[in-house]
């Protein structure tokens, strides 16, 4: 259906905007086939894929289909960097080791995009800032988790080029690095509506780098980006192998930090973690303050699923957020991705919001994780649970109140992952599997004359299971 589909719009489109556009998508058709999911490789392209495509895309569907079909994109997130990233949140300390450096691809200067559309392709940034509006500090939820990134990242609003100069937030897919460097620029507006802010991707900067190459305008381009007051870059890893681009960023971030004005830059890793990226831009890139936004925990989840939800103009009950708060655990998009189709069904069903509807609502989702059920997951939600530490499940402690959550764990990994006796020991700090065997023997018994452990161990199945 989705080559049919390609085929279709060859005939429509140009066929460097297909190329560029359509086909590196990925597509899943629902078996009924009245809903396409494609993911798209970042949120740049799934913005522009939005906004150019998605409408194309759904009526070739429909006239393949001979029925409506619903086109949903998703981000199909990049591997994450080889490298651990430093597990405290905060200020990365300089010492930290440069991940292994992607194979060197010969870099002929403007083989730089690509995928460089030709007919379709988003303005260039002129006198717009390009900031969404609706991404504020206000419609940001503090957690733990963003903390220290929310309160640099207010004090540049309030004072920029002044500390913290540059300013570089990093963290994984969909934890609100976007929306905080949004919310910077907006502030900044709002107290001074005269600032000259501009946010871009940095895959649209190098687009910008190569076409003011192709048409001999990079004065133009030094006096739009070197007249800034205030820089907003997002994703500074694209400019990875793009030396062209590298060198241009090098000038404008010299010439932005000597009158004074403000760099903020975000990424998926901390400064050297990045790969083939000179050193020279690394070094500045980690010269201001750099700051990690960590996955939300638990209670941050909630809290955002709750004003989500307000914001919307509907209510979440607290047992409801605190349910799908700890069946979608990746990120906040995700989240967000989760409370709309709660929504939108107990909308189109005339249902309250209940944990039997987000159940039903989110059953794809659930069943998928359902599968990928690891023995870390339930390390931690038995360790939460019963408000012990992750840790302990490893440890050779031995107290009741630990020794026992731990064995229910053991059960849990027996009864819900292909896991062998073994591998669960080594697992849990490399127990024998005879301490394993034990465990599951000893939980499993107890369950079938306990009725508190058995109620205890269906909550926890449940939860784990979605
Ligand atoms: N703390 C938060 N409070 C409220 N909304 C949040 C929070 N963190 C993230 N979001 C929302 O989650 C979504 C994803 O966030 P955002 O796009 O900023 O992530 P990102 O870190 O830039 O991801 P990527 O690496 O994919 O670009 C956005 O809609 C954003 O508004």
């Amino acid at each position: 259906m989705w080559s049919a589909c390609v085929e279709r719009l060859s005939q429509e489109l140009p066929v460097q905007q297909v190329n560029t556009w359509i086909r590196p998508l990925v597509a899943r058709v629902a078996d009924d086939g009245s809903r396409v999911t494609l993911a798209v490789a970042n949120r740049f392209k799934m913005d522009w894929v939005r906004a150019q495509y998605v409408g194309k895309i759904g009526a070739a569907l429909q006239a393949i289909a001979g029925q409506p079909v619903a086109v949903e994109l998703v981000l199909a997130p990049r591997e994450a960097p080889s490298a651990p990233r430093p597990s405290t949140p905060g200020v990365a300390g300089g010492a930290v080791p440069r991940v292994a450096v992607a194979p060197a691809r010969t870099d002929p200067v403007f083989a730089e995009l690509p995928e460089a559309p030709a007919a379709a392709e988003p303005p260039l940034p002129d006198h717009k800032h390009r900031l969404n509006p609706a991404l504020t500090f206000a419609t940001l939820v503090e957690g733990s988790a963003n903390r220290m990134a929310r309160a640099a990242a207010m004090h540049v609003a309030a004072s920029p080029g002044q500390l913290y100069n540059p300013l570089f937030i990093y963290g994984g897919v969909g934890l609100g690095k976007t929306h905080l460097v949004h919310a910077i620029g907006n502030q900044l507006l709002a107290d001074r509506p005269d600032a000259k802010v501009l946010y871009i991707h940095a895959e649209q900067f190098v687009s910008d780098v190569v076409k003011s190459y192709q048409r001999k305008t990079f004065d133009a381009f030094k006096q739009r980006y070197h007249s800034l007051d205030l820089l907003l870059i997002d994703d500074v890893q694209f400019f990875a192998n793009k030396d062209r681009t590298q060198e241009e960023f090098f000038n404008a971030f010299e010439a932005l930090l000597a009158k004074k004005s403000h760099i903020v830059m975000t990424s998926d890793t901390y400064p050297k973690g990045l790969t083939d990226i000179h050193e020279r831009l690394v070094s500045r890139f980690d010269s201001g303050l750099t700051v990690a936004i960590e996955p939300p925990e638990l209670e941050m989840r909630v809290a955002i699923l709750i004003s989500k939800a307000q914001a919307e103009g509907a209510t979440m009950p607290e047992d409801v957020a605190f349910f799908v708060a700890k069946n979608v655990r990746s990120n906040v998009r995700e989240l967000e991705g989760a409370l709309r189709k709660i929504l939108a069904y107990s909308r189109f069903n005339q249902k309250e919001v209940s944990i039997a509807l987000a159940r039903e609502a989110l059953k794809d989702l659930l069943s998928i994780q359902n599968r990928q059920i690891s023995v870390e997951n339930i390390q931690k939600t038995v360790a939460d649970f019963y408000k012990i530490k992750v840790a302990d499940m490893y440890s050779k402690k031995r107290p009741a109140n630990i020794a026992r959550p731990r064995q229910i764990a053991m059960y849990l990994a027996k009864e819900l992952t292909q896991k062998s006796l073994p591998e669960i020991g080594e697992l849990f700090g490399g127990r024998d599997h005879t301490t394993v065997l034990h465990a599951v023997r000893k939980i499993a018994a107890e369950r079938q004359n306990q009725p508190e452990l058995n109620q205890q161990l269906h909550v926890l199945e449940q939860t784990l299971k979605g």
